[in-house]
């Protein structure tokens, strides 16, 4: 917890502390704390940003636990630069209370195999969920499959497979392709887990006590593959979905409907309130207008489809796939020990702090869900973040379409890092984006194997060479106005809020820009040279590979996120074990770590080279490669990043 006695000479060091912001609470400022208010507690929120007098002040302040300074560490960076005092109080009530850190990934629909599209948002929410970890957040990250609805009975019966085979398959094939990306999830929920059926059941009969639930006939256009009933005006030419570019169905049907109309006001409410509530800024302006052009109650019932949850009071209808699948999230939460009742599950943490999602289901995150939970007297979600698509040709990728591209394709020729950075690196998420693998190519050599992996590589020879491969000076012991220990604090200073925020993009391009900043660095001052003149040039250059060195740590530390795999490679290279790696938090991106006398292992590169093959330009990756990551090249066995072989050329 956050709440310190704070004595009244700190805090006269803290308000002249030259942190970028920071916040001073005075009580009362949450329910949960009401206990404190008589007495002299202040909380204080710390922005580290590496800067030694704020550690020192967080020590000074009783930040015994390492697990504390973590707290406020997070709490900071979900508000950092925000002065609203609302967050703070917000963030710090999550911390008092140690609720879980709830970041969820849309439930894939069993349709068809997972694809590319499927795969990028269930990278992201990894990065977060990684990122978050080293935080000192106890996270819950959820994924799963929607396994019900006309949709996928059609599937199944396409591949004669019976709907539950059908399910079974295609769910197991998502795990395991989750198991090639290296995902971290908590949660696997399937929406035909019987436990997850009592859930839903559960809810829909609070939401018709409520007095939100009427039966009433309903005509309009469908498309199947959306499971959805749409708006003519929304439609293309012959009334074609412009998601998936195929007629809509005409049904009438007696439904049984959600009175979302009833929420009209309090949505409105919520928006206008709440602007982390939908993410990026651009899609809560859409979700605005929609709820602007008027809340049209929606049916949550199918007469004619007998693939899913039977409605409570008629037997003869099955539950909606979409009011079914939302719940998902909630009973993903349910312990295995205890009953399948919402109490329980929402017990084990709920409300989520955020939801993945791509934008082709913004509105039944961010208009449907919410009036539900509403209904239901339940708390919202923090936030819904709508994602772009990964297009071929400017149409979303989609099974449906069948223009996908075969992620374990790309992990088993590149590797599963190579996938995760050049989908969070090269699109910014929250925008369309197209894939293609000349560029993929370019930029994961260019990155990943010249910038970060060749400077290890070629640092860690010349510390072979004139050192002995040890390390000859404490990294704290470089000057602060050293360029590399600069570029480090500054990248450090904003990173936090960037993965924060699901910018991973820019959190990328800061990584590397420390590793570019190392590469210009070494050959500015040619330590090979210096070693040749003399003990006290001698003694510069092995202070310059230490601070190489402790840069590459820090990037490493700072990219693990994104790149799990390579991370580790580089922190074993530099001598330290699995489990000084699984045990890193985000304290270590800080300057300072590698210490005098540690002995490197023999250099080995920790990032393969794709070799360029024939249908890409090899001019344009040279051009996108600076000139000093050029001097080694290693080619590609087509085998797993996994296996370190390689042959140097
Ligand atoms: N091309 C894509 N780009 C980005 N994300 C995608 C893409 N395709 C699917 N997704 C992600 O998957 C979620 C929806 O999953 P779904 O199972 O409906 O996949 P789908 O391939 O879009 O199916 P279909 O083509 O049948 O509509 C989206 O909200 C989005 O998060």
């Amino acid at each position: 917890m956050v709440l310190l006695r704070v004595p009244s000479k700190l805090i006269r060091e803290f308000k002249t502390m030259r942190t970028s912001s920071f916040h001073l609470l005075k009580p009362p400022y949450s329910p949960s704390v009401s206990s404190y208010r008589s007495r002299t507690y202040c909380s204080a929120l710390v922005s580290y940003n590496g800067s030694p007098a704020a550690v020192r002040f967080c020590k000074r302040a009783r930040f015994t636990k390492r697990s504390e300074a973590n707290y406020v560490n997070s709490a900071f960076c979900t508000v950092a630069q925000s002065s609203n005092e609302a967050d703070i109080v917000r963030s710090l009530a999550d911390k008092a209370s140690n609720k879980p850190f709830i970041i969820t990934t849309p439930l894939y629909y069993v349709n068809a195999s997972p694809h590319m599209g499927s795969a990028y948002p269930t990278i992201a929410a990894d990065a977060l969920s990684r990122f978050q970890r080293l935080q000192g957040e106890k996270v819950i990250f959820i994924t799963g499959t929607d396994e019900h609805g006309e949709k996928i009975a059609l599937a199944a019966a396409v591949n004669g497979r019976a709907p539950k085979e059908h399910c079974d398959i295609i769910s197991e094939d998502y795990q395991s392709l989750w198991k090639d990306l290296d995902i971290s999830y908590d949660k696997f929920i399937r929406t035909t887990n019987s436990r997850h059926e009592k859930i839903v059941d559960e809810f829909y009969r609070r939401v018709y006590d409520k007095g939100d639930i009427y039966r009433a006939d309903y005509e309009g256009l469908y498309c199947i593959n959306c499971e959805e009933f749409k708006e003519e005006k929304d439609l293309l030419e012959h009334k074609c979905c412009p998601i998936h570019r195929k007629p809509c169905d005409f049904r009438k049907e007696d439904n049984f409907f959600f009175a979302l109309s009833n929420y009209q006001k309090e949505l409105d409410g919520l928006l206008s309130s709440d602007s982390k509530f939908v993410q990026p800024n651009f899609r809560l302006n859409e979700v605005v207008g929609w709820v602007k052009d008027g809340l049209r109650d929606f049916s949550i019932s199918r007469a004619a489809v007998e693939w899913g949850i039977p409605v409570p009071m008629d037997v003869k209808q099955t539950i909606y796939v979409w009011f079914d699948a939302l719940l998902g999230y909630v009973s993903a939460l349910l312990p295995e020990d205890l009953e399948p009742t919402l109490e329980n599950a929402l017990n084990a943490g709920w409300p989520a702090s955020v939801h993945i999602i791509g934008k082709d289901i913004l509105r039944f995150h961010a208009v449907y869900w919410p009036a539900m939970l509403m209904s239901a007297g339940f708390p919202l979600p923090k936030t819904v973040f709508g994602h772009g698509f990964l297009t071929k040709d400017g149409l979303k990728m989609g099974k449906s379409l069948g223009n996908t591209i075969e992620p374990r394709d790309l992990v088993s020729r590149f590797g599963s890092d190579a996938v995760r950075y050049y989908f969070l690196k090269e699109i910014e998420f929250g925008r369309d984006g197209d894939y293609s693998e000349e560029r993929f190519i370019n930029i994961v050599n260019a990155n990943l194997a010249n910038t970060i992996g060749n400077l290890l590589n070629r640092t860690l020879g010349l510390l072979k060479k004139n050192c002995d491969s040890r390390i000859g000076i404490d990294s704290l012991a470089v000057a602060s106005e050293n360029p590399v220990r600069v570029a480090a604090a500054e990248v450090m200073r904003t990173l936090k809020e960037d993965f924060s925020r699901l910018q991973f993009s820019s959190a990328c391009e800061k990584i590397l820009s420390i590793a570019t900043t190392g590469n210009v660095y070494l050959d500015d001052r040619a330590p090979w040279s210096l070693f040749k003149k003399g003990v006290t040039s001698a003694a510069e250059a092995a202070q310059d590979l230490v601070t190489v060195l402790e840069a590459v740590r820090i990037v490493a530390v700072a990219l693990s996120p994104v790149t799990p795999q390579l991370s580790l490679r580089i922190y074993l290279q530099l001598g330290y074990s699995v489990e000084d790696y699984l045990s890193l938090s985000w304290e270590d991106t800080n300057w300072g770590a590698l210490k005098e006398g540690r002995v490197m292992p023999e250099a080995q590169p920790v990032f393969k080279k794709i070799e360029v093959q024939n249908s890409v330009d090899s001019e344009s990756a040279t051009e996108t490669a600076p000139i000093w990551n050029q001097w080694i090249f290693y080619t590609i066995d087509a085998q797993q990043m996994g296996d370190m072989s390689v042959q140097q050329t």
